[in-house]
């Protein structure tokens, strides 16, 4: 993949040029954001080479614009009867296809750089899916880590009181990420109740299945990841079968990435929190891992208390120096650099897929595509969190429920049709195998296209 951002010839790619260069002067000190488009932009020459009409409607000015960003203070009290405050935000990208739609994230990183980056990702992940979502994120600095349960309760009761009027069933419908779950999403549930007076259960997705929430949600991003990766190999005559994998992070998505790679024979040897990683050769105890991690909440590190085969390593990075055929990063933006991608290859990867949102930095992406490896991006690979919230929507719209295998089914057909809807979409545009370029044009011109149809705005 050559860089158009480098070099620029055609009207397409003077175009892009021209908008990215606008973009770095105007958000110089976004770089998560601004490295989430330069991904995209690279993969969208030569579609601006097909179709002028979208240099004609200046879509790119348009689409890397949030529709609004929304941020506020929150204000509550500690467990010492202390007044705390963090910074708040939602941001509203981009409602051509559906109402907003992301997650919401609690963890003291928490910027305005690192939320548009991720709705703006949000915008073609959800386009992907098929569904009416449209794009969105949210989230606090907040550091849930050591906080009591009232604590977590009464900061999500007061993100909601400052959140409630941006959002509605048919508005913006935020769901979990990082640092937020079925528990938060249950207290932020219940203070929108309360203020609105109304059980409008499409508000949020991610509830707990009992007052609203869709079976398979929890298991979703995790599930979701594992099918699409089933249908890379599938595609080259591979399964998962006595597979070694690694898997970064131990939280939802990992945790169940890790389940469904069992499920299907794999043997899935590492995985790590924000301190460190555990290496188990006799495979992870996945058992071990929820009790520690859902239920304890408790640090990786006391894993090899209970396995004895098992060893701990300090820092995070090192995950990646475990030898592996398939590696699932599943933890947090640019964890995968470089140097790590080239110890990854070097120690004989076969497939890369990303759970997390955006894992794996433009160098690294560049080493596994330039290296064979089966790389699956993040907007395609993680789909399956927000697709299955989708289904969630669809329930509560239709006030019924669906059972587990109903929604689980669902779920593989829609990873099975965004692998082939990407796998195509490469192709047809002449990268044939590349699912970046692939994930990126075909999530763009579904959004771009009804950029077009609902008019200047
Ligand atoms: N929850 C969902 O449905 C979806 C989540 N994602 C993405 O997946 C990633 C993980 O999210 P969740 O599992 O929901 O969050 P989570 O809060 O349940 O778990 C995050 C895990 O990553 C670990 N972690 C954080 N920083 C780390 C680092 N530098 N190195 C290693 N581990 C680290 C944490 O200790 C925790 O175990 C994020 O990038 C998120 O945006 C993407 C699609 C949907
Ligand atoms: O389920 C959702 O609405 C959001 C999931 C999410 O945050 C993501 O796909 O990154």
């Amino acid at each position: 993949m050559t860089s158009p951002l480098v070099k620029a010839k055609s009207e397409a790619e003077i175009y892009i040029n021209t908008v990215f260069e606008q973009m770095k002067k105007k958000y110089y000190h976004q770089t998560e954001f601004l490295q989430a488009v330069e991904e995209i932009f690279i993969s969208l020459v030569p579609v601006f080479e097909q179709h002028p009409e979208y240099i004609k409607h200046n879509i790119l000015s348009r689409i890397v614009e949030p529709d609004r960003i929304i941020s506020f203070r929150v204000t509550w009290l500690d467990d010492q009867n202390n007044v705390q405050v963090n910074r708040g935000y939602r941001v509203q990208f981009n409602n051509v296809v559906g109402p907003y739609k992301g997650g919401l994230r609690f963890h003291p990183s928490v910027n305005e750089s690192i939320m548009k980056f991720l709705a703006f990702e949000q915008i073609f992940k959800n386009s992907l899916t098929g569904l009416p979502i449209g794009g969105a994120k949210g989230g606090a600095d907040f550091d849930p880590k050591g906080k009591s349960d009232e604590e977590i309760m009464r900061f999500c009761q007061a993100f909601m009181t400052e959140l409630y009027r941006y959002i509605g069933p048919d508005v913006d419908v935020p769901a979990g990420d990082i640092g937020v779950g079925g528990r938060e999403i249950g207290y932020l549930f219940g203070q929108y109740k309360r203020i609105c007076a109304a059980h409008e259960a499409g508000v949020l997705t991610g509830k707990k299945p009992g007052y609203g929430g869709s079976l398979v949600r929890t298991e979703a991003t995790g599930y979701g990841l594992v099918y699409f990766v089933e249908e890379m190999l599938h595609d080259h005559k591979q399964s998962f079968l006595d597979k070694t994998v690694v898997v970064s992070g131990s939280g939802n998505v990992a945790i169940y990435a890790i389940e469904k790679a069992q499920h299907f024979g794999a043997k899935v040897v590492a995985c790590s929190d924000s301190s460190g990683y555990i290496y188990d050769p006799d495979g992870i105890d996945l058992n071990i891992l929820k009790e520690i991690k859902e239920v304890k909440r408790d640090r990786i590190r006391t894993y090899i208390d209970y396995r004895p085969n098992a060893s701990y390593t300090e820092g995070c990075s090192g995950i990646w120096s475990i030898p592996c055929e398939i590696a699932l990063p599943c933890a947090t933006q640019n964890e995968i650099d470089g140097d790590a991608a080239r110890t990854l290859i070097s120690n004989g990867v076969k497939v890369v897929a990303e759970g997390a949102n955006m894992p794996s930095n433009l160098e690294a992406i560049n080493e596994f595509l330039n290296n064979g490896i089966l790389f699956g991006p993040a907007k395609a690979a993680n789909a399956g969190g927000v697709a299955t919230s989708a289904l969630e929507m669809a329930q509560n719209s239709s006030r019924t429920y669906w059972s587990f295998s109903e929604v689980d089914e669902k779920l593989h057909n829609i990873m099975k049709s965004i692998y082939l809807e990407c796998k195509n979409a490469a192709s047809t545009y002449g990268f044939e195998g590349n699912l970046v370029v692939g994930s990126n044009i075909a999530g763009f011109v579904k959004v771009a296209n009804g950029m077009i149809s609902e008019g200047v705005y």
